[in-house]
């Protein structure tokens, strides 16, 4: 496949890539991309782990349109971070989406199930780099790839 990835988000020489862990639980229930209690989210739950690469799908609705009829892209972009987002956090530790560079090739229709499946590329100490793909039937339909940072614990703290 060719990359998606410019120079931010492709990892230097010597980065490695580690194996993964297993799927994480949901860590927030209420999380738009993954979470059982987000009204409104899409609820992403993996379908497979090969080697490092993880798999889900990710079915469009009438509420996911920009344009009459086709997924909004920005909704593609939330699927394909939370994909990329899931594997980072099968790296063992805490990582949030630093930059996510995204290509949408084809339009995706509503009713269509998006295939998707994301890897890591490489960490080099805080960094990890992640890329993903998505298809609808059988066609390359979005890819991205990102750089996520490792954060302490404490990120994600409460606000008042
Ligand atoms: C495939 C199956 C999927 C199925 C899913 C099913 C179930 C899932 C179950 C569990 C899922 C679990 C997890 C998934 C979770 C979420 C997925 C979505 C993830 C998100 O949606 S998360 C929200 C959006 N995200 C943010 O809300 C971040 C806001 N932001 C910040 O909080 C700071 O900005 C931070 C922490 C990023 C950095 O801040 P900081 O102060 O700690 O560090 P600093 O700035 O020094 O950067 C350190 C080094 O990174 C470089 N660097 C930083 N940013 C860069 C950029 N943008 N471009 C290029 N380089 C960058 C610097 O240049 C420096 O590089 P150097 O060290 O070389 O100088």
């Amino acid at each position: 496949m060719t990359t998606p990835a410019s120079a931010k988000t492709t990892p230097p020489t010597g980065a490695v890539v580690p194996a993964l862990k297993e799927p994480p639980p949901t860590e927030y229930d209420g999380c738009f991309g993954c979470g059982d209690q987000a009204s409104d989210g899409i609820r992403l739950k993996h379908t497979g782990l090969d080697g490092k690469v993880a798999e889900t799908a990710f079915t469009v609705v009438e509420a996911h349109q920009g344009a009459p009829g086709l997924a909004h892209g920005g909704i593609l972009a939330a699927a394909l971070d939370e994909a990329l987002g899931s594997v980072a956090w099968m790296l063992g530790k805490r990582y949030v989406t630093g930059r996510l560079e995204t290509d949408f090739l084809t339009p995706v229709p509503v009713g269509s199930t998006v295939q998707l499946r994301a890897w890591c590329t490489g960490v080099d100490g805080r960094k990890a780099y992640l890329e993903g793909e998505g298809h609808v039937d059988g066609k390359l339909a979005v890819r991205a790839a990102a750089l996520f940072i490792e954060v302490p614990e404490e990120h994600f703290e409460e606000r008042p």
